[in-house]
Parts: structure tokens; C-alpha cells; sequence
């Protein structure tokens, strides 16, 4: 099976989860581990199965790799979506922005077989940024509380060996029950 192992990341949280998957999951199947910022371009080869990583911006995966996945026409495919985001993975912002991006590839009519998500450490430049932008404007959407700073400090430790650890098993799992044909892919 052909897989497209793909990520969008800034500050390599979602990046290191990538690549983590990608070492678990090499020998299950003919897969390409790509950062999609170097293939801006519609990528030629064909895929069966597409994993698609992206760190999460507005509750959402973020618009680059909503960009890459109508540039790439990821259209009434088989997929399997990640995120990492700043807040734990039990908090209802997690689900939120899952959902959403669960609700962007099936408006694409893509099949969702798998969903995963983990937190990822919050770059403390982006903090700056969060405080100049909330001192201009109280309403912006990040503004920074004492409960932000709190998960930002929480975050720090994040991806972990156990995120890493849980986004392999997640990964693998599906894709030995898909060679079982366990999996609504081969039904
Ligand atoms: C501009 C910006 C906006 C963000 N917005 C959100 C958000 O809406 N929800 C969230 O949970 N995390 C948000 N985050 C946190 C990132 O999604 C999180 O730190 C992620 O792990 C970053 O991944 P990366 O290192 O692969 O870029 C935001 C981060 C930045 C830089």
C-alpha cells in the first residue's frame, strides 16, 4: 500500500510526532514522509492511504495544510488526521479543533479512519506576540489569561516520549488491521 505521510509545522512539534509515526510504520507499507512547505506543487505520484499531520491554529489544523490538501486534491480519499495543539489533549478545545478538521475532509468527502491528537509545546515567542496583540486588543482570539499561561507552562513538555509513543501505536494499529482487512478501507 502507498502511503502519503504528510506534516505541516512551524516549531517542530508536529514534525517530531511525524516523524516518530514514520519510523513505527516504514515497514508497513511503501510510505513517503514529506514536510509539506518543500512540495508546493500537485505531487505526481498516486497514494492509497494518506496520514496528515498539522499543528493547530483557530481550532482548526492550520491553513497550510488546508491549502496542501486542495492543492494536492486530497478529494474522496482514505485518511487518518493528527494534531498537536497548545492545550492538553483532554481539554475541550482538543476536541473542538479535531472535530473541526474532521468536518474539513469530510466536506471534501474524504474517509476518516483514524484520528489522533497530543499537546505541543507552545514557542515562547509566540507568547510575545499573544501579548502585544491582546494589550492591542482585548477581544483577539489568543488573549492571553492566567489560564493560557498556565497551559502554555503546562505544554512545555510536549510532545513527550508517551505522545510519540501513543501517535505509533495509533498509527500502526490501523494500518496491521488494514492488512488484515480489518479495516472499512477494505470492506
Ligand atoms: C499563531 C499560533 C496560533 C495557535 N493557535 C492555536 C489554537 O487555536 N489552538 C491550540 O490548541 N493551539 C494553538 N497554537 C499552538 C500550536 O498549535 C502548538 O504549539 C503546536 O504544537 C505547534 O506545532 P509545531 O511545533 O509543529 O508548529 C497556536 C500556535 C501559534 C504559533
Amino acid at each position: 500500500m502507498k502511503i502519503l505521510l504528510a506534516y505541516s509545522s512551524k516549531t517542530k512539534n508536529t514534525k517530531k510526532v511525524a516523524e516518530a509515526i514514520y519510523e513505527d510504520i516504514k515497514n508497513l507499507g511503501d510510505v513517503d514522509l514529506i514536510d509539506i512547505k518543500k512540495h508546493k506543487k500537485k505531487i505526481s505520484k498516486e497514494y492509497d492511504f494518506y496520514i496528515l499531520g498539522a499543528w493547530t491554529d483557530k481550532t482548526n489544523a492550520n491553513k497550510n495544510m488546508q491549502h496542501f490538501i486542495d492543492t494536492q486534491e486530497i478529494h474522496n480519499k482514505d485518511v487518518a488526521i493528527f494534531l498537536t495543539c497548545g492545550v492538553p489533549r483532554e481539554h475541550y478545545h482538543a476536541d473542538d479543533s479535531i472535530n473541526n478538521y474532521i468536518e474539513f475532509m469530510k466536506e471534501r468527502n474524504n474517509r476518516i479512519h483514524k484520528t489522533f491528537i497530543c499537546q505541543g509545546k507552545i514557542d515562547p515567542k509566540v507568547m510575545i506576540v499573544f501579548r502585544i496583540l491582546t494589550w492591542k486588543d482585548p477581544n483577539f482570539i489568543h488573549k492571553v489569561t492566567p489560564d493560557l499561561v498556565e497551559m502554555v507552562n503546562e505544554s512545555k513538555t510536549h510532545p513527550d516520549a508517551q505522545d510519540l509513543k501513543d501517535a505509533q501505536d495509533c498509527f500502526s494499529a490501523l494500518l496491521k488491521d488494514m492488512a488484515l482487512e480489518k479495516s472499512p478501507l477494505n470492506v
